[in-house]
């Protein structure tokens, strides 16, 4: 199948993409594929008829369809972990049963999604409130997917932020916390300790001193915290009262966890109503997912032009350019969706991976990226294929003069990629700019632009809480489609944790002292000079 594809890849090695527009007049129309609210455009990729036949049938060869099933019916997918994988069921909202080791999870999850919009519905109508009067503000506790997905979704929905101001502390660097309470009141703060498995260093470590600080200010925390978890009896020993605990289990995996209990802090900021239609938006994506044929399947299409770009072609990284202010946290979101699943070099079986896996995502809102990186995309040796996402109309109806310039410049962007731009129009541009002879053809050399670079976009009509639920599902299923065609297991983590066992033993050297002749050279060396200069307090 790759070798058919890398054969397809050689084949049209010089095709300049701009050809595929004139040799077939319906290109934008055949390779812009509708699913929910969005539209994927993939034309300006080299996907042709028989490209895409040959990565549709990686689906078929892989099994995706009855890995699919499996993972919406909860089955144990998760065959390292021997867990289910059922973020989809946080977002269910018909009536049919999903079992898991023959129990049915469904009334748990409406019941835990009612007691959530209850809690949010009185902290934000201040029926609920702290020592000194309703909650002005909320700070949440965690890291990696514990925070990443309510950052973003928080800033993504900010038009529909009526509630109380939202801070999110992730870092175990104490400038994280300490910056984000100092201007806060202790009396009047909800702290929200989210975490999975409530023994995540860096989250405890912070919790600790958010409740230090709030007994120090006279605040209550049996009344002003709340907590987001597995372990509920880690929890309960922390001192939070179990109406302030919120369950979820095993089978939500951190990083897909934004549909439940951790995203409570979004719930907070934008009322149950609002967060039940970002669930919708995604359960919206999940019947598309689960019924489009892989030819219009968007996750599916995402994942085989990811695919074809990383393996066939050999790019290894991939930018992802939201045209969208409010999406700013969204490559950070999708770093950890992506490489956290998918960066993996053993197969489920227990082989070695053929070839790379998970690709590097990067990227940073548009258009402050153009006056960035931009240079590297257009011009520089290596090709990185960009996802550009952009939506038909802002939030600020007075300000569409502002939206206008941006979707512009995202077109503008994708165009130019596609394009580029040839020896004589440099020469021209150089001459314009007063160049003339040797040194004219120098300058034209700095001003071609050599085109042919792969994009997609990403459209949809405004950034609602359902777009927003189509969009992190779009990027959940692609993630999971990935994973099963490349025959690795997405739902596991193991790489992070050998840092973590490290950093354990090397606290006690930092805070403790003592001989670092058993480390590295580099380690110790590296110790000697931060002890030198007041890390250690011996
Ligand atoms: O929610 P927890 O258990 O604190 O874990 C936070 C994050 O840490 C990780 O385990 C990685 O270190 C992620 O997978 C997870 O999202």
């Amino acid at each position: 199948m790759w070798e058919d594809l890398k054969v397809l890849h050689r084949q049209n090695r010089d095709r300049h993409l701009i050809d595929l527009f004139a040799q077939d007049p319906d290109r934008a129309e055949t390779y812009s594929i509708d699913g929910a609210d969005l539209r994927l455009d993939l034309s300006k990729t080299q996907i042709d008829a028989p490209v895409l036949a040959a990565l549709t049938a990686l689906c078929d060869v892989s099994g995706l369809a009855a890995r699919r099933a499996a993972m919406f019916s909860g089955e144990k997918i998760n065959e390292t972990e021997g867990r289910a994988v059922l973020h989809t069921a946080l977002r269910r909202s018909d009536d049919s049963r999903v079992l898991v080791d023959g129990a049915d999870v469904m009334p748990a999850v409406r019941e835990t999604l009612d007691r959530m919009a209850a809690f949010a519905e009185a902290v934000r109508s201040g029926r609920l409130g702290g020592v000194g009067g309703s909650i002005t503000d909320v700070v949440s506790i965690g890291i990696g997917g514990s925070d990443l997905g309510p950052v973003m979704a928080t800033l993504a929905l900010a038009p529909y932020s009526d509630g109380p101001r939202l801070h999110y502390v992730s870092n175990v660097d104490s400038a994280h916390i300490a910056d984000t309470l100092k201007s806060l009141d202790p009396t009047r703060t909800l702290i929200n300790v989210a975490s999975k498995t409530f023994t995540t260093v860096e989250t405890m470590t912070n919790a600790r001193t958010a409740r230090d600080w709030m007994v120090a200010g006279g605040g209550d925390p049996a009344r002003q915290f709340s907590a987001i978890s597995t372990a509920l009896d880690l929890a309960a020993e922390f001192g939070i009262p179990a109406d302030h605990v919120f369950g979820f289990s095993d089978w939500v995996g951190g990083r897909f966890s934004l549909w439940g209990p951790i995203g409570l802090p979004v719930m907070l900021a934008v009322g149950a109503g609002n967060f039940r239609a970002m669930l919708a938006g995604g359960e919206a994506m999940d019947r598309h997912f689960q019924t489009a044929p892989w030819a219009r399947n968007l996750p599916v299409l995402l994942a085989l032009v990811g695919l074809w770009h990383s393996h066939v072609c050999g790019y290894p990284s991939r930018a992802v350019l939201p045209y969208e202010q409010r999406l700013a946290r969204l490559p950070a979101y999708l770093q950890q969706l992506e490489m956290e699943s998918n960066g993996k070099s053993v197969a489920m079986d227990g082989s070695d991976v053929d070839g790379p896996t998970g690709a590097i995502v990067w990227g940073e809102p548009g258009t402050n990226g153009q006056h960035a990186f931009f240079q590297l995309l257009h011009q520089g040796t290596a090709v990185v294929p960009c996802e550009f996402i952009v939506g038909a109309r802002g939030h600020e109806a007075d300000l569409a003069d502002h939206h206008r310039l941006l979707v512009a410049n995202c077109l503008a962007q994708s165009q130019a990629l596609m394009t580029g731009r040839g020896l004589e129009e440099a020469r021209a541009k150089a001459a314009a700019a007063g160049f003339t002879g040797a040194e004219l053809e120098r300058q034209a050399r700095h001003r071609v632009f050599p085109g042919n670079r792969p994009s997609v976009t990403l459209v949809y009509p405004q950034l609602t809480p359902a777009v927003l639920g189509q969009i992190v599902a779009l990027y959940e299923h692609r993630v999971f489609a990935e994973g099963v065609i490349l025959g690795i297991n997405s739902f596991d983590q193991f790489g992070v944790e050998l840092g973590k066992e490290i950093a354990t033993s090397l606290g006690p050297l930092l805070a403790e002292g003592g001989s670092t002749a058993a480390l590295d050279g580099s380690t110790a060396a590296l110790i000697g000079y931060l002890r030198e200069h007041g890390c250690c307090v011996v």
